[in-house]
């Protein structure tokens, strides 16, 4: 169905054309936004829904645009449909101080012209009005806001939105509850929830077990655009944590260790609560020729890694090996995007495991297949090493014991030890480092030559 049928505007009409340009400006300076690199040619509308009326102090519109791309970051290159975008607009006559960061631009014509357009999460009114359609199960527009079981949301939580770096926007109320907002969104079942979801009715502790969510109905088709989970108080994640030992010059194996069995943990339960498969020949040829086609896009758009391209694609051709001699792998539901920002340590020591959108950048169906756990292993070895050289003074053999004891606390609790199957472990390992080094060219080519460190050690004759 196209998406001229889908369209529930409930908004007053003409809105998007105003903003278009002030959209075209300030989307592609959102940590968010994933099409960096090619200039937003302007935006088609999904769905607008008025959650508080333009012409009231605080006009509050909920929008769904398309964000339309050249092909080329090149004058006259052709545009395509790009990514499609939640955004939480609004609109008061003049922005206090405190609202300068969420600055979007003024309007100058269309229903709201005259007043200033901001983005709304910054703001307390707009998100307890997203807390507020949780809590009262509302249907506003295309809109359908859900809550799992009877738990209570309080009224009056007071919301601050977070401020760290993310792919998302997250706000949190009162230290009770965390609302993250899927800035780009898709159609379909969205692991983001459907996981965390399956490991709580599971009874699975080592996940925030989801208390709402927030959908898009539109053309048949559901887009999840929000998860509402309780949030963990007092809680530091493991970059934060692993960082902190390092400049203490202190080794952080208890605590790897601990991570290893909370990871083998939700390994576990994810395969008790989701289908399982073994990867067959033919699957894992595929699952190699995923992995090669995805280093030769990386080599062509990062001149630096070009260079060792042959000898890392050897690491995915031994998998290809491994499987046409015969060699079968067990595959399940896993994490898909595991490092150590993903992992949250209470006081009490317990960790848990959030995220579990996947790589932002894949497709939906294919972060949905069951893969080998060993992915979700291979995440955690190469955070160890991330936080390794983002240390400021360097602690010799860090990496490494944390590595060897994440692997033994993993085995220790999934029955498993994943240095059981080195030819795999190699295979995702390179695989997430060729990842990573398109992730920071794109996003913080600062980061550049902690990927590429790893690509020289997996790129060496006997890789360490
Ligand atoms: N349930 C939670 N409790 C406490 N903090 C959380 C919780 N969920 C997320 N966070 C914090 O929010 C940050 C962003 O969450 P995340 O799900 O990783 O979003 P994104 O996909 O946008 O990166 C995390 O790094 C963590 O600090
Ligand atoms: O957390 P996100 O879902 O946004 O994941 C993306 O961003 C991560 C960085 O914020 C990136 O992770 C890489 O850097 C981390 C240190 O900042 C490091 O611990 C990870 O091991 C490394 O992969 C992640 O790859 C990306 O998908």
């Amino acid at each position: 169905m196209s998406e001229a049928v889908i369209r529930t505007v409930t908004s007053p009409p003409g809105l998007l054309a105003p903003l278009d340009p002030l959209l075209r400006e300030w989307l592609p300076r959102q940590r968010w936004f994933a099409g960096k690199g090619r200039p937003v040619t302007g935006f088609s509308l999904v769905a607008a829904t008025e959650l508080l009326p333009a012409d009231s102090r605080l006009g509050l519109h909920h929008l769904l645009v398309r964000a339309h791309r050249q092909l080329a970051p090149a004058p006259g290159a052709p545009e395509e449909p790009g990514d499609c975008y939640q955004l939480l607009i609004g609109t008061r006559e003049a922005l206090p101080p405190r609202l300068a960061p969420a600055l979007i631009g003024h309007v100058t014509e269309g229903p709201s012209a005259g007043r200033t357009a901001y983005d709304a999460l910054y703001d307390a009114r707009p998100a307890e009005v997203l807390l507020e359609a949780l809590r009262s199960r509302a249907r506003v527009g295309g809109l359908r806001f859900e809550r799992e079981g009877d738990g209570e949301i309080r009224p009056g939580l007071v919301p601050r939105l977070m401020t760290a770096e993310q792919s998302n926007s997250s706000v949190v109320y009162g230290d009770t509850f965390i609302l993250k907002l899927l800035r780009r969104i898709v159609p379909g079942v969205n692991p983001d929830l459907e996981l965390p979801l399956a490991l709580a009715r599971e009874g699975c502790p080592r996940v925030p077990a989801p208390a709402g969510w927030m959908v898009a109905d539109l053309a048949d088709r559901s887009w999840v655009l929000g998860v509402l989970q309780p949030y963990v108080q007092g809680a530091t994640d493991g970059w934060d944590l692993a960082l902190r030992e390092l400049a203490k010059g202190e080794d952080f194996v208890a605590e790897a260790h601990a991570l290893g069995r909370a990871t083998a943990e939700v390994h576990t339960a994810l395969a008790r609560a989701l289908p399982t498969v073994t990867l067959g020949h033919a699957q894992a040829r595929q699952l190699a020729d995923g992995m090669i086609r995805r280093l030769d896009e990386a080599a062509r758009a990062v001149p630096l890694l070009r260079s060792y391209a042959p000898a890392l694609r050897t690491a995915f051709t031994a998998l290809a090996d491994l499987a046409a001699e015969g060699r079968a792998w067990d595959a399940q539901r896993v994490h898909g995007d595991l490092h150590l920002g993903q992992c949250l340590r209470s006081p009490d020591g317990a960790w848990s495991l959030i995220d579990f959108e996947g790589e932002p950048a894949r497709p939906l169906a294919e972060r949905r297949l069951p893969q080998p756990t060993v992915r979700d292993v291979a995440g955690m070895l190469r955070s160890f090493d991330y936080a390794a050289h983002s240390a400021e003074v360097p602690v010799p053999g860090w990496a490494e014991s944390c590595r060897a004891a994440y692997c033994t606390g993993y085995a220790e609790t999934g029955g498993r030890d994943p240095r059981t199957d080195p030819v795999l472990l190699r295979a995702y390992e390179t695989d997430k480092a060729v990842y990573e080094v398109l992730y920071e060219a794109r996003h913080r080519p600062d980061w550049l030559p902690v990927p590429l460190a790893a690509v020289r050690r997996l790129s060496a004759p006997e890789p360490v």
